[in-house]
């Protein structure tokens, strides 16, 4: 852990206006600047810049050169700035530090490719992340991480070894049951499987799990919201009318059962147009943000309906690892607000225990 005597022992003048540099960056990630205790090293140079080493407590790596511009420019000296993820070990699982339910009022409106490449760009951005398939209905992370027909296996006979794949950890629901017998499960089956899928994975360390729930805000996903002790939830909507009434209910579902909704992601939210390159709102325009405001949420993205998305998901490819592509930094962004808001809500309000029940 950074010990403050080692910044301000002798040379604590010279860095005072680079931890107030430091301090003054603002984004949406970064709302209240780079923190002094994220620092692990700050060292001058004989030419006067700046050497600075970050351990950050969320994952946010996609930042490190918007600070170091924003930082050299302020202080007319090169600041070259590396960093790495640490989020405080606090697990609320497990060896789990999160873990983020992405769920959607109803089904269709992209839920589970949206959480595949959130949780890609949140491993991008630095963190150890896992994906956790718990759609009864119709189990599709294997298929988009490109693990089809890879059968479930175990180091121990007790515990199943994750997949991985684009690296990630993955475990999905789809192997315990068949999804044609989903219609006929009741919430504690539902909520039953996916604790057994979360206790006997072998997960590791995990900054963060991400739950791909089964769409819809019914008896199943109320149970199983109830029995993961969740940081928090993101709805997917699309900007409909229809599926914006149904992300509302989400939104009450989650205030029910006392997990915090992160954010709304508005999924198909306008089309590019090949031709004039405008964004043309298909399905309607602002319906996420007004929604949003009204419950006091965020928007964490809005991503476009694009071809390659739809592509990238067949062939088992995620567009949020694709850099030519602008989508992946959409995705990218929205990952790293995400993972600020888990750590300043973690910071700042005491934490409500979730206990496990077998029922
Ligand atoms: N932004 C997008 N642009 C283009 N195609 C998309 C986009 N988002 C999702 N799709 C495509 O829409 C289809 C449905 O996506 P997906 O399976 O992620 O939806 P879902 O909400 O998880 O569905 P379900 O409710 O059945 O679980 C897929 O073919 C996917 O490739």
């Amino acid at each position: 852990m950074f010990g403050l005597s080692k910044l301000f022992s002798s040379k604590s003048a010279e860095k005072a206006p680079i931890i107030a540099a430091l301090a003054a960056y603002r984004s949406s990630a970064f709302a209240i600047g780079i923190e002094q205790d994220w620092l692990e090293e700050l060292n001058q140079n004989s030419d006067k810049s700046w050497q600075v080493k970050l351990n950050l407590p969320f994952a946010g790596l996609g930042e490190i050169n918007d600070i170091e511009k924003f930082v050299a420019d302020k202080l007319s000296v090169p600041v070259s700035i590396s960093a790495k993820v640490k989020l405080p070990s606090t697990f609320s699982f497990k060896q789990i530090k999160h873990i983020v339910l992405v769920a959607s009022g109803k089904g269709g409106v992209g839920k589970s490719t949206t959480a595949v490449n959130l949780a890609s760009a949140l491993e991008q951005e630095g963190a150890k992340v896992g994906i956790l398939d718990a759609d009864i209905y119709g189990p599709s992370i294997p298929l988009l991480l490109g693990l089809q027909g890879a059968e479930p296996k175990t180091a121990d006979n007790k515990n199943l070894l994750p997949f991985e794949a684009h690296n990630l950890k993955a475990q999905s629901i789809g192997f315990l049951v068949p999804s044609d017998d989903a219609t006929v499960w009741r919430g504690p089956m539902a909520s039953g499987a996916l604790n057994q899928l979360m206790n006997e994975t072998a997960w590791g360390e995990l900054d963060y799990l991400i739950v791909d729930m089964p769409p819809g805000t019914g008896d199943i996903q109320l149970t199983m919201s109830q029995k993961v002790p969740a940081s928090g939830a993101v709805i997917i909507t699309t900007p409909q009318d229809l599926a914006l009434a149904d992300a509302q209910k989400g939104i009450a579902m989650f205030n029910k059962v006392n997990v915090p909704v992160l954010g709304l992601i508005e999924n198909m939210s306008y089309f590019l147009c090949g031709h004039c390159g405008e964004p043309n709102h298909v399905f309607g325009k602002d319906g996420a943000v007004k929604l949003a405001h009204r419950h006091g949420v965020p928007v964490l993205a809005n991503i476009p309906l694009a071809i390659e998305i739809r592509e990238s998901s067949e062939q088992g490819d995620l567009i949020a690892k694709d850099n030519a592509a602008q989508i992946s930094e959409t995705y990218k962004t929205a990952a790293r607000v995400l993972a600020s808001s888990l750590y300043y809500q973690q910071a700042h309000t005491s934490a409500v225990e979730i206990v496990i029940t077998e029922d």
